[in-house]
């Protein structure tokens, strides 16, 4: 397929995805489906073109006066992959699987648009941005509609980062800046394709697994030490799991928990791929975790929640998201924090985790707790760091309340927070 007939699908696939409220992926994969005769790049192209509409919702809009499909996929085109309207109707004049011809251009200068336009955010989440990063927040909202790179963290109980190296050559992943077991590949431009790491021989010998930089060094702050008790209260697929498995060099053990058994279930395959051996997964029956009440060295709450720290993998999320169902997750997340306590040692450490950008899930929820529970405290975020990654904190990365915030235009990662609060006195 040549540009104009990926356009046209590109459109197709993003009004299925508004008219029918379809996630991008199902309605990528149906295209495909009915579309037999498209090849693999043509498939990547296409989901490109949507992922990128919805990246720049707000601001394609504006530019181009209209929010329709075909206005926002034309939009990628000019503003985001550059071509000129001439050049593609110069294209579309000869390809029987054009798009219509443009000839009604707005083209509104994005200067004279509104903040949250600018930052290409729902407008009701402006002031809870604008709490969160002062006079950046538009800069830090432009950030997250860039596209992300494919990170991956080697895995130290198998490989060091040279090996994976080694063995992903063919893609030049280079070092993250940050996570010290870190490796990255930049995404590319237009309809450059995500190398499919998961097949490489080094993936399926356990030597890396695909984890944001964000995450890692988030899971490196949580701090878990060889040899201590460690509850993964919200373990999912195990991504952070994995991760803590891996700085505790498989001694001591990780209790592995999540109240959803469809999510845990891929943490089995996973667990013996990465070599894992003190990790036990607790499924979610009554009573699953009784036992390990108020004996807890560290419990890690990964938490439910909005998702607005991966905007850039998500959009059409960022468009989703509606101040009930903030407010659902504010109050999973209270109830959460509550539950972990339950089964930390006095002395032990909470660590409260989530991939949101919002402080109303983040700083809010730590300042709630601590007001019911005088007894814990915020531990130094500088050592922490410190002591987890070597270098010292960066600049601007502490929250007003002790947390840490990553951010795509901060650290290059998804959006992420982590607390670590100390039960007592040690
Ligand atoms: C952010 S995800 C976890 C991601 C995972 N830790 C990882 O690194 O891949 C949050 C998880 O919390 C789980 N969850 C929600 N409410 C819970 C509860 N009350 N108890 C335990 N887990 C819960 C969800 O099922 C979901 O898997």
């Amino acid at each position: 397929m040549r540009l104009p007939g990926r356009l046209a699908a590109a459109i197709e696939v993003l009004t299925d995805v508004e008219t029918r409220k379809r996630p991008v992926s199902e309605a990528l994969k149906a295209w495909g489906i009915n579309n037999r005769f498209a090849g693999a790049g043509d498939r990547a192209a296409i989901g490109n073109l949507v992922y990128d509409a919805l990246r720049r919702r707000a601001s394609h809009a504006f530019v181009m006066g209209s929010d329709t499909p075909r206005a926002l996929v034309l939009a990628v085109a000019m503003r985001d992959w550059g071509d000129s309207a001439d050049a593609l109707n110069a294209a579309f004049a000869d390809d029987s699987h054009a798009p219509e011809a443009i000839d009604e251009l707005a083209d509104n200068d994005i200067a004279t648009a509104p903040d949250w336009v600018r930052a290409d955010v729902p407008e009701w989440l402006a002031p809870s941005l604008e709490r969160a990063f002062g006079a950046d927040w538009i800069a830090e909202g432009e950030a997250m509609t860039g596209r992300p790179s494919l990170d991956l963290r080697a895995n130290a109980l198998k490989a060091s980062p040279e090996k994976v190296m080694r063995s992903l050559a063919r893609f030049s992943p280079q070092p993250t800046a940050i996570a010290p077991f870190g490796l990255t590949m930049p995404a590319g431009p237009r309809d450059a394709r995500t190398p499919n790491v998961t097949t490489d021989e080094g993936y399926l010998k356990g030597w890396f697994e695909v984890q944001d930089q964000g995450s890692q060094i988030v899971s490196a702050i949580a701090g878990a030490r060889e040899g201590e008790q460690v509850l993964d209260l919200c373990a999912g697929a195990g991504g952070k799991t994995l991760a803590l498995a891996a700085t505790m060099g498989n001694s001591g053990q990780i209790f592995a928990y999540d109240a959803d058994r469809n999510r845990l279930a891929p943490i089995y395959d996973r667990l013996k791929r990465n070599g894992v051996r003190n990790a036990q997964v607790r499924a979610p029956n009554p009573g699953a975790l009784d036992d390990l009440a108020g004996k807890m060295d560290r419990v890690v709450i990964d938490a439910p929640c909005t998702g607005t720290g991966t905007w850039r993998r998500r959009p059409d999320t960022k468009w989703k998201l509606t101040p009930e169902l903030l407010a659902q997750r504010q109050g999973e997340q209270a109830e959460l924090l509550k539950e972990g306590l339950r089964y930390l040692k006095p002395g032990g450490t909470l660590v409260y985790i989530t991939c949101s950008i919002l402080p109303e899930e983040n700083d809010d929820q730590i300042v709630a707790l601590k007001a019911a529970h005088p007894e814990l405290t915020t531990l130094n975020m500088a050592q922490a760091w410190r002591s987890a990654l070597i270098t010292d904190l960066p600049q601007g990365l502490a929250t007003p309340e002790g947390g840490l915030c990553l951010t795509p235009r901060r650290t290059n990662t998804d959006g992420f927070y982590i607390h670590l609060l100390r039960n007592g006195e040690r």
